[in-house]
C-alpha cells in the first residue's frame, strides 16, 4: 500500500520525475514526460498498479521495520536513505541522471557498515498500473514490453519471477556498491547504450551544484528556499521550458473524497508566479525559457489562450478517469486530463500582465511578439472582464463575479498603463487608465461587505475567498487600508483552520454546499496560509508572520516537500505533491520576512 503523502520524495531528470517512498518503494514514473502514462502507479493504488521496491528483507513484512532517515545530498536531488538494521547499516542512493538519449533511474545500494539482507521487488506495469508486460531477458538484462514502451532493468542482482512480479534477496556488505539502472524506451528502438550508474552519479551531482551557482540567498531560511527552488526547477519540463504545476495526478484534497485531480499540466498562473520566485532568486536562464514556452503556447488569437497547455504546449487536455485504479487511498476517480484547461478564469490576462511587466524589470529583453500579444490581450479583456468567470480555485459549479479575478482584471490594465508610463510602452494609455479604474469602482462598490468591512468571495455573496489576502501586494489599495485589514481580519477569522491556518474558501458556506459544486471538504491550503504569512507582515503584524511562517516550514516533510493542501487534525499532507504552487509563496515569504527584519536592524 502506498505512503503516507509526506512519506514521498522526488527525483527526477527535468522531463519527469519518480517518487520514491520511505518504505523504498518507487512507487511513482510516468515515461518519458511527465504527462506520459505512469509505468509505475502503486501510489494510486496498490503494488500490484506497479512499484520498484529496494529495502531491507526485515523491512517487508516485519510489524517493527528497520528504521529508515532520509535526506538530499547537499543541495541537490540525489536522494539518499540510510537503512539501519540489526546486522549493519547501508544506503540506498536514487536519482534520475540527466538525459543523454533514454530516461533513466539509478539506485545503488552501498554497504556502509557490517552486512544487511536486502530484497529487490520489480512490478512494471504500463498504461498507469493497467498493462502487465513480456517479460524476458535480453543481453544479460530484465526486459518488459508492451505495445510501444520497452523498460530494461540491468543489474548484478539476480531476479526471478515469482506471478507478475521478479524478486530478489542480496546481500550487501561494508564497502561494497550494487547498482541497479533502469531505463525506458520506445519498444521499436535498438536498445540504448549502457548507463555508468557511478558516472552519472557524479554528474548528476555536479549539474546541481552548478544550477546553485547563480543564487547568492544567504538568510535565515536559506536550506528551504533552496529546497524549494530545486523542486520547482525539478518541476520544469527542460526542452520546452514549460513548468507542471505537480509531477503526480488525483493524490486526494481528502483521502477518499472526490477532489483528485491532475496536475501534470503547466498552468499561466502557477507558472507565472514560479517565474517570480526564479527572477528574485537569480535564475534568469530558466525565466527566459519559460517565456519562449508561454510565446509559442499562447500564439494566435487572443480569445483562444487557455489558462492552461500542456508542457509541450498541447492544448487539448481532456479529462478522462482510470477506473482500473483503486485511487490513493481509495480516493476516486483517478484523473487524467483536467477539464480545468477550457474554464474562464479572468485572473489569468492579469497574472500574465504582470509576469511580463516583471521580466521587463528584471532587464530580459522584450520579444516583439509577446508586445503584440500584450495588446491584443488587453483588447480581449476589455470585452470580457465583466462577465462572470470560474475563478482561480476553478471552480466547477456556475460562474460568478469572483473578486479575485475581478482584481487581477484591474492588475492587468494597471501594468499596461505603467508599462507605457514608465517604459514608453506603446498603447491606448487613457483608454487603459479609464477601465482600470473602472474595474476599481465596480469591485470596491460590490466586492465589499461594508457592514462586516471585507471583501468577499463574489458580488453580493458573503462567503469569503484567501484569495483576497493577494490584494495588497497587487497595488489594487494600500496595505493599511481599513477595507484591506478588514478582509484580512475575516479571512483569519472564518476560514482558520485554527491553528493559524486557513482553507482557500468554506465547502460548507452559509450550510448551503460548496461554492465548487464537489461533495465533501479538504484541508488548510498551504498557499493561501503562506499568501496570508505574507499579508499580516505587510498589514504591519510581522511578528505574526514569522511565527505562522515558521509553522508552516515545520509541515515539510523529512526532505523539505510540500504538498498543495494538509490535515490539521490528522496532521498529514494532501493533494497533489510536491506541489509549486505551495513552494513558490515559500521562496516569496522567506525572502520578505527577511527582508524586513534587515530593514528592521
Ligand atoms: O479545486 C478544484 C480545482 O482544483 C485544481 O486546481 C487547483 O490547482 C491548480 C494548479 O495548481 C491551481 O492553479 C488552481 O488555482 C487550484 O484550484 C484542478 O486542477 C481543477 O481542475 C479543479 O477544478
Amino acid at each position: 500500500m502506498p505512503g503516507r503523502i509526506e512519506d514521498y520524495a522526488l527525483v527526477g531528470d527535468l522531463l519527469t520525475a519518480a517518487l520514491i517512498g520511505r518504505d523504498g518503494s518507487l512507487d511513482w514514473l510516468c515515461l518519458p514526460r511527465f504527462d506520459s502514462p505512469a509505468c509505475f502507479a502503486a501510489l494510486l493504488g496498490d503494488e500490484n498498479n506497479g512499484r520498484w521496491r529496494i529495502a531491507p528483507v526485515a523491512a517487508y513484512d516485519d510489524p517493527a521495520p528497520p528504521a529508515a532517515t532520509r535526506r538530499y545530498r547537499g543541495d541537490s536531488l540525489v536522494l539518499e536513505t540510510v537503512w539501519e538494521t540489526d546486522t549493519g547499516r547501508a544506503t540506498v542512493v536514487d536519482f534520475m541522471p540527466r538525459r543523454d538519449g533514454a530516461p533513466s533511474v539509478v539506485r545503488i545500494v552501498e554497504g556502509v557498515s557490517g552486512t544487511v539482507d536486502l530484497r529487490m521487488d520489480l512490478r512494471l506495469r504500463f498504461e498507469y498500473g493497467s498493462v502487465v508486460p513480456w517479460m524476458h531477458r535480453e543481453h544479460g538484462q530484465l526486459t518488459g514490453v508492451a505495445g510501444p514502451e520497452a523498460v530494461r532493468l540491468s543489474t548484478p542482482v539476480p531476479l526471478t519471477a515469482h506471478g507478475h512480479a521478479h524478486t530478489a534477496d542480496f546481500t550487501v556488505t561494508a564497502g561494497e556498491r550494487i547498482p541497479s539502472v533502469l531505463t525506458w524506451q520506445p519498444s521499436h528502438l535498438p536498445a540504448p547504450g549502457p548507463v555508468d550508474p557511478f558516472e552519472a552519479l557524479r554528474r548528476t551531482e555536479e549539474y546541481w551544484s552548478d544550477w546553485l551557482r547563480p543564487f547568492s540567498y544567504d538568510g535565515t531560511y536559506r536550506e528551504a528556499v533552496v529546497r524549494s527552488l530545486i523542486t520547482l526547477k525539478a518541476l520544469t519540463y527542460e526542452p520546452t521550458g514549460g513548468i507542471v504545476a505537480a509531477p503526480t495526478t488525483s493524490l486526494p484534497e481528502q483521502p477518499g473524497g472526490v477532489r483528485n485531480w491532475d496536475y501534470r499540466y503547466c498552468w499561466l498562473r502557477d507558472a507565472g508566479m514560479t517565474l517570480e520566485a526564479l527572477l528574485r532568486s537569480g535564475f534568469t536562464a530558466e525565466a527566459d525559457a519559460w517565456r519562449g514556452w508561454l510565446e509559442r503556447a499562447v500564439a494566435g488569437r487572443p480569445q483562444d489562450i487557455q489558462i492552461m497547455y500542456g508542457i509541450g504546449g498541447e492544448r487539448r487536455l481532456t479529462e478522462w478517469t482510470a477506473d482500473w485504479l483503486p485511487g490513493y487511498e481509495g480516493s476516486r476517480p483517478v484523473r487524467i486530463g483536467n477539464g480545468a484547461a477550457v474554464q474562464q478564469q479572468l485572473d489569468v490576462p492579469g497574472e500574465l500582465m504582470d509576469t511580463l511587466a516583471l521580466t521587463l524589470s528584471s532587464g530580459l529583453r522584450p520579444h516583439r511578439h509577446l508586445i503584440a500579444l500584450q495588446r491584443a490581450v488587453l483588447d480581449h479583456l476589455e470585452k470580457v472582464w465583466s462577465r462572470p468567470d470560474q475563478g482561480l480555485w476553478e471552480m466547477r459549479g456556475e460562474p460568478r463575479h469572483h473578486v479575485h479575478s475581478k482584481v487581477m482584471c484591474w492588475v492587468a490594465f494597471d501594468r499596461a498603463v505603467r508599462l507605457a508610463e514608465e517604459h514608453g510602452r506603446p498603447g491606448p494609455v487613457d483608454r487603459w487608465r479609464e477601465i482600470r479604474d473602472r474595474i476599481h469602482r465596480e469591485v470596491c462598490e460590490r466586492g465589499f461587505d461594508a457592514a462586516r468591512g471585507t471583501f468577499t468571495q463574489s458580488y453580493g455573496s458573503r462567503a469569503l475567498d484567501a484569495a483576497l489576502l493577494l490584494i495588497p501586494r497587487t497595488g489594487f489599495l494600500p496595505p493599511d487600508d481599513p477595507r484591506v485589514i478588514g478582509t484580512v481580519a475575516a479571512v483569519e477569522r472564518e476560514l482558520s483552520t485554527g491553528d493559524g491556518l486557513v482553507r482557500r474558501y468554506s465547502t460548507n458556506a452559509g450550510g448551503s454546499g460548496s461554492p465548487d459544486g464537489l461533495a465533501g471538504s479538504e484541508g488548510a491550503f498551504l498557499a493561501c496560509s503562506f499568501w496570508l504569512a505574507d499579508a499580516l507582515r505587510l498589514t504591519g503584524r510581522a511578528d505574526e508572520a514569522r511565527t505562522l511562517f515558521e509553522r508552516l516550514l515545520l509541515l515539510r516533510n523529512d526532505v523539505g516537500l510540500l504538498a498543495e493542501e494538509y490535515d490539521p487534525v490528522a496532521g498529514r499532507q494532501l493533494g497533489n505533491f510536491p506541489q509549486a504552487f505551495t513552494h513558490v509563496p515559500l521562496i516569496r515569504a522567506a525572502y520578505e520576512l527577511d527582508r524586513h527584519e534587515t530593514g528592521r536592524q
